[in-house]
């Protein structure tokens, strides 16, 4: 927790990642299964991280898992599993992965387009919801996407929303003041290729919600 703010550092890939993400107070970590992404962390490494950071909240992040692949994230020890899909996954498939896991080990990374909010018969199904409010058009992200974040919190307290997407040292304290987000999760920006984290940078994010 950083200045009463929860903190996912996510992409993980390396134990020396891990631990520095760890020093400057991150409360969850995410480990990406998928094999395609440049993010992805194999079984083993995973294993070697944990075993040192055993008391930190880890997070399988999954694009559209099978239902094989999200029972067995739990069952080796992933506190909870991250699900990235698509809008257009059918209700029945959200459900299968709710029941699957149930819904207090699930959050959900739906890609929505900007006008479209979280439906409300996905609300039960997960305890988290990761909502990235950024968009390409830098003159409405002040006034749009940064309200819709807010309005998803404020209208639906029972869920956990998680601010994602494009974070960085230089916009996460406007981001969070703007948003009201109590919940950030960062990998990219603070990265100095895909999957290698930077101390300098992981030191200036948590500085910038210290000092918001
Ligand atoms: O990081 C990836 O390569 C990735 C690939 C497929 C699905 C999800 C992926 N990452 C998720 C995350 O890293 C975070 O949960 C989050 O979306 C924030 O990412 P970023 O915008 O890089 O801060």
């Amino acid at each position: 927790m950083i200045n009463g703010i929860q903190v996912k550092v996510c992409g993980i890939t390396s134990l020396i990642d891990a631990e520095a993400a760890d020093r400057v107070g991150a409360d969850f970590l995410g480990f990406d299964l998928n094999p395609k992404s440049p993010r992805h962390v194999p079984l083993e490494v995973y294993h070697n991280i944990v075993t040192h950071l055993p008391y930190r909240k880890k997070i399988a992040v999954m694009t559209e898992p099978r239902k094989e692949e999200l029972r067995h994230a739990l069952a080796i020890g992933f506190s909870l599993a991250q699900i990235h899909f698509n809008h257009t996954t059918p209700l029945e498939q959200i459900e299968k992965w709710s029941r699957t896991v149930g819904a207090r080990h699930l959050w959900l990374a739906p890609e929505l387009p900007p006008e479209m909010d979280v439906p409300g018969e996905w609300l039960s199904l997960a305890d988290g919801f990761l909502l990235d409010p950024f968009c390409a058009d830098e003159n409405t992200r002040d006034s749009g996407d940064w309200r819709k974040f807010a309005r998803h919190r404020e209208t639906h307290p029972d869920n956990l929303w998680i601010l994602s997407g494009d974070l960085t040292p230089d916009n996460a304290g406007e981001a969070v003041n703007k948003s009201g987000a109590r919940f950030v999760d960062v990998s990219s920006g603070v990265e100095i290729s895909p999957g290698v984290k930077n101390t300098a940078k992981l030191e200036a994010f948590a500085r910038a919600l210290r000092q918001r």
